[in-house]
């Protein structure tokens, strides 16, 4: 498969070793004063830029009939108009928060554990997420994408920057600290007890993995899908 990555900074140059190894061709290598014409040349692009290009990104690949596999984060606000323009244009489109296969995993562990927890109000939940000093975006999108979970079944429809409690809404403490490569974790706290969730990725490999399989897989669907699509997680 003859792959574009569009954005070359930590993610890039990681999907392009694994993309390699799993004996694909990067053909083209675009970063940010690049000319963007190049991803012609592909048959699928893979965009981890940052949140101010995303969208122009992946509109322009749908304007060029390319699929594209979109890992930035921090454009949650304008999904819904990316949605309408890709369904327009009939392209292909997978986005998600997190590729590894331990945070999709880790996605459903929270829903599952959200579940459990309604009933008990005793519980105050809240998370964490550490991330390396360069990161531009707070809270992180996994984050967003946990209390999204934790939504479905809470009346914690938003969430806030802090460990102050609000109500209906899930307090988020974004850390930042030299180096890491992306921490998570779910608390669920009362008088008598704690119940903690927690991954902790060691490196990029897992998110280049799974961005290449997802590249992968759109190659085969037509239509916009996360990665649990990818995945076929329940
Ligand atoms: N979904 C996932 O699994 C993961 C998502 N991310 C997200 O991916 C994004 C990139 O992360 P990193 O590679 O760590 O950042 P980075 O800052 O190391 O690399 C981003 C690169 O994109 C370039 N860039 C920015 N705008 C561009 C444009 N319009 N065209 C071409 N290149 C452009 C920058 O110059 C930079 O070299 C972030 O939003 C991050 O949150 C990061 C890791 C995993
Ligand atoms: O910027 C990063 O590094 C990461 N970003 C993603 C996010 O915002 O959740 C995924 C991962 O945690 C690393």
């Amino acid at each position: 498969m003859k792959i574009a990555l569009l954005g070359y900074g930590k993610m890039g140059q990681t999907i392009e070793r694994v993309a390699i190894q799993r004996g694909h061709d990067v053909v083209t290598r675009i970063g940010r004063n690049d000319s963007i014409e190049d991803i012609q040349k592909a048959d699928v692009v893979i965009e981890f830029t940052a949140p101010d290009s995303a969208v122009s990104n992946i509109k322009f690949c749908a304007d060029m009939g390319l699929p594209i596999v979109c890992g930035t984060t921090g454009w949650n606000e304008e999904l819904q108009e990316v949605t309408d323009y890709i369904d327009s244009k009939k392209g292909t489109l997978v986005h998600a928060s997190n590729f590894s296969l331990g945070v999709n995993i880790f996605f459903e562990l929270n829903r599952k554990l959200a579940a459990m927890m309604a009933p008990y109000q005793e519980y105050r939940v809240s998370m964490e997420e550490i991330h390396h000093t360069e990161k531009k975006d707070a809270p992180s999108g996994t984050a967003v994408t946990l209390a999204q979970g934790i939504a479905e079944y809470t009346d914690l429809n938003k969430w806030h920057l802090g460990t102050d409690n609000e109500s209906n809404s899930l307090p988020i403490d974004a850390q930042r600290v030299k180096d890491v490569k992306g921490t998570h974790s779910v608390h669920y706290s009362s008088v008598i007890d704690d119940i903690e969730i927690k991954h902790t990725a060691h490196s990029r490999d897992g998110f280049a993995i799974g961005a290449v399989i997802a590249a992968e897989w759109i190659t085969k669907h037509k239509g916009i899908f996360t990665m649990k699509d990818v995945l076929n997680l329940s």
